[in-house]
């Protein structure tokens, strides 16, 4: 089965910018010609957002790159889903391999936290993917249902939620996942939603790949019938790349 969701590309820009190489960015954002059909949401930096959201426009929305498992108060550094909703943020990133592996974020916090953010009115998008090791002991499906099941059972329901697989060998490493290597565990993903969830919500949600995309390789990514759209770091600093990557949902129009 393929998905039957808008065509969503993300724009990750982790700890990266300065208020003139944003403003850049952006200028060089809202003058991209782009496909109409897709998502499109870029995550700055927290000390950035309310510079993007000020400047942004061409329908791009704006994500969080974290924020706190529950109501703000006295949590020395976070922010607070509440904080970001109140700024224009309409998308928080959860459960990002640098976070579960830097960080030390386990399953259950991230559900947690995902938990929260939906209820505040918050899009979440839901980074799940194994280490090479884990791949290589062919332990991918485990690990990355393993880390789904922590999202299903803190969540009410998949709506407002994309799920990125993002396997960490791929991620700022230039070693992007082969297309049919990222298809079979999109449609992993997709049939364990099935299963766990609905084939309504199997098929309605988003499942986009991460790791390495760029304007090269993305065209040949999005004919994946299970692949609906990317989570990008380093190609969405540069404008005219993530431009492309946007769209290249023009050669998934095609195949399907
Ligand atoms: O982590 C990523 C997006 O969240 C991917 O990063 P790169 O595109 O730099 O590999």
């Amino acid at each position: 089965m393929a998905g039957s969701g808008k065509f969503f590309v993300g724009g990750n820009w982790k700890c990266n910018g300065t208020k003139e190489s944003i403003a850049k960015l952006v200028s060089e954002l809202n003058s991209a010609k782009l496909e109409s059909d897709v998502d499109v949401v870029v995550s700055p930096p927290f000390v950035y957002l309310d510079q993007v959201i000020g400047s942004i426009s061409n329908g791009i929305e704006v994500s969080g790159q974290n924020s706190w498992i529950g109501k703000g108060g006295a949590f020395t550094g976070e922010i607070s889903a509440e904080q970001l909703s109140d700024i224009g943020c309409k998308w928080v990133i959860h459960g990002h391999s640098e976070r579960r592996h830097i960080l030390g974020e386990a399953n259950d916090f991230i559900g947690k936290k995902s938990a929260y953010a939906l209820e505040k009115g918050l899009g979440v998008i839901a980074c799940v993917g194994e280490k090479l090791e884990e791949r290589e002991a062919g332990k991918t499906f485990d690990v990355v249902f393993e880390q789904l099941k922590a999202f299903a059972e803190a969540i009410s329901g998949w709506d407002n939620v994309v799920i990125a697989y993002e396997p960490v060998w791929a991620i700022g490493t230039g070693k992007v996942a082969t297309p049919q290597q990222a298809q079979e565990v999109h449609a992993a993903i997709r049939k364990w939603l099935t299963d766990n969830a609905s084939t309504e919500v199997a098929s309605k949600t988003r499942i986009i790949y991460g790791g390495s995309v760029n304007g090269a390789n993305s065209s040949e990514l999005a004919k994946q019938a299970d692949i609906d759209g990317f989570l990008v770091g380093g190609a969405s600093l540069k404008g005219a790349e993530f431009a492309t990557i946007i769209n290249s949902v023009t050669a998934k129009k095609v195949t399907v």
